[in-house]
């Protein structure tokens, strides 16, 4: 049985715990899921180590970077926080932030958040169970939230549809 953290914070607009938690059970089984939920996200490198100390095989972190410039700088910071803490423990944390400004309004930074939420517990979950299936999408040009880029190839698009 596998041990999936997930950090989140109060200072998001939007539960994407809850989309990740949805998704997780909707996908397969075999895991247990522990959350710790954090003011913003310079809070969650350590919210996230002391998840992994209490066992977790990984960590989905979440967090809304505001709109403002301290925003922005608050995010690199808590980014770098979360490495230091991957290189620490020798495990993955996937970063599951959305910018408050990437969305035009609040509707479609609703849909970006479960989106984005939603395709990354399937990549944690491919992670931590089927590794190989994260290679055979190797050079894909994938993307979580918006359409995926493609490969230069002109192969391998998909609109906005979750593709497991
Ligand atoms: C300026 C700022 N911006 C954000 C942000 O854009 N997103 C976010 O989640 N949290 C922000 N915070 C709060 C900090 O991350 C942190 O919660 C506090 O400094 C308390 O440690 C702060 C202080």
């Amino acid at each position: 049985m596998k041990l999936i953290g997930i950090a989140d914070t109060t200072f998001a607009r939007y539960d994407m715990a809850k989309s990740i938690i949805e998704e997780l059970g909707s996908t397969g089984t075999g895991f247990r899921i522990s959350r710790y939920t954090v003011p913003g996200i310079k809070d969650l490198p350590v919210a996230s180590l002391l998840l992994f100390n209490t066992g977790c095989d990984i960590v989905i972190a979440c967090g809304m970077p505001g709109r403002k410039p301290v925003d922005k700088i608050s995010s690199q910071v808590a980014s770098t926080g979360l490495m230091e803490v991957q290189l620490k423990v020798g495990k993955h944390i996937i970063e599951v932030f959305v910018h408050e400004d990437e969305a035009k309004d609040d509707r479609e930074l609703a849909w970006l958040c479960d989106q984005r939420a939603r395709e990354h517990a399937i990549n944690t979950y491919n992670l931590l169970f089927f590794p190989d299936k994260l290679t055979q999408n190797a050079g894909k040009g994938l993307r979580q939230g918006y359409a995926d880029a493609g490969d230069v190839m002109g192969e391998g698009k998909k609109g906005s549809a979750i593709t497991h």
